[in-house]
């Protein structure tokens, strides 16, 4: 079980929490509509809602249902067709495209399903892509160790397996000190043992760093470990769950 001093209050690598807990994100009325005439697809239909800073969400769904579609537009990476979204009371859908790309280097971290790592560059060039254009970044070492993978720095992506290139994405994801991490099927390729690891590392970052964590995926069990479960279905979320005592993933079973 998670305690609320180890949420707020903390300080890491020099890196000063965020005390107060407005919204990180706020959505209203959220809607996408892909193509036209015969062809539209409503990926989202009115889609409402705030996350909290710091919190930890688990978004479910059935294929299709529109938890990409939400996690790009809250990310900056496509834009509503109608709604609005709001970061820390700035609205980016009023956002043009040299804004929104300053956004997502500046707050937000992604990590997929497939790691998109250069093959030819170590897992600590990897991160050290990322940290040379940020603004406030933490060491590629730090960043590597708080996945658990500092040996490894010297490695290549081919030299490493699955889990941990998959850690080494989420370093580079939260090197830059991003303030929220979106995570789209980030065990989808990895077996229970290794996606645990990969899940531990995920919730190490939100405790540690505050990081607001929004992760898909199809894995019911994984919910147990968020703060909230989301479940979509249809362009909408169904149902919102608060989680009072979310456990540590290492207690995960799937
Ligand atoms: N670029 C696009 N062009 C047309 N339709 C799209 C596009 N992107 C998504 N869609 C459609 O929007 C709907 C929602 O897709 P989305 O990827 O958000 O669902 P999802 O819940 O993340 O699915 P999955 O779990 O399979 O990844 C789907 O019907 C999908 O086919």
């Amino acid at each position: 079980m998670r305690h609320a001093p180890c949420r707020y209050g903390r300080s890491y690598i020099g890196f000063t929490m965020k005390e107060n807990n407005h919204p990180a994100f706020r959505a209203e009325g959220l809607t996408k509509v892909y193509g036209s005439g015969d062809t539209q697809v409503f990926a989202l239909r009115g889609v409402n809602l705030e996350v909290p800073r710091g919190e930890m969400v688990v978004l479910l769904g059935p294929s299709g249902s529109g938890k990409s579609t939400l996690l790009n537009i809250l990310g900056g990476l496509d834009s509503p067709t109608e709604g609005h979204v709001y970061f820390d009371h700035q609205e980016l859908t009023a956002f043009d495209d040299r804004h929104l790309t300053q956004f997502r280097r500046e707050h937000v971290g992604f990590v997929f399903q497939f790691y998109n790592l250069i093959p030819s560059l170590t897992a600590g060039e990897n991160v050290a892509l990322v940290t040379e254009i940020a603004s406030n970044p933490m060491e590629p070492e730090q960043a590597l160790k708080l996945v658990g993978l500092e040996q490894r720095i010297h490695h290549f992506p081919a030299q490493l397996s699955g889990g941990e290139q998959q850690r080494v994405a989420i370093a580079r994801a939260i090197a830059k000190q991003p303030n929220v991490l979106f995570c789209d099927e980030p065990t989808g390729a990895l077996d229970s043992k290794t996606g645990i690891v990969v899940l531990e590392a995920i919730a190490r970052v939100n405790r540690e760093l505050n990081t607001t964590t929004m992760v898909i995926t199809h894995n019911a069990g994984i919910a147990d470990m968020a703060d909230r479960v989301l479940y979509m279905a249809d362009g909408q979320i169904q149902e919102s769950r608060t989680n009072e005592t979310p456990c540590e993933p290492s207690a995960l079973s799937w």
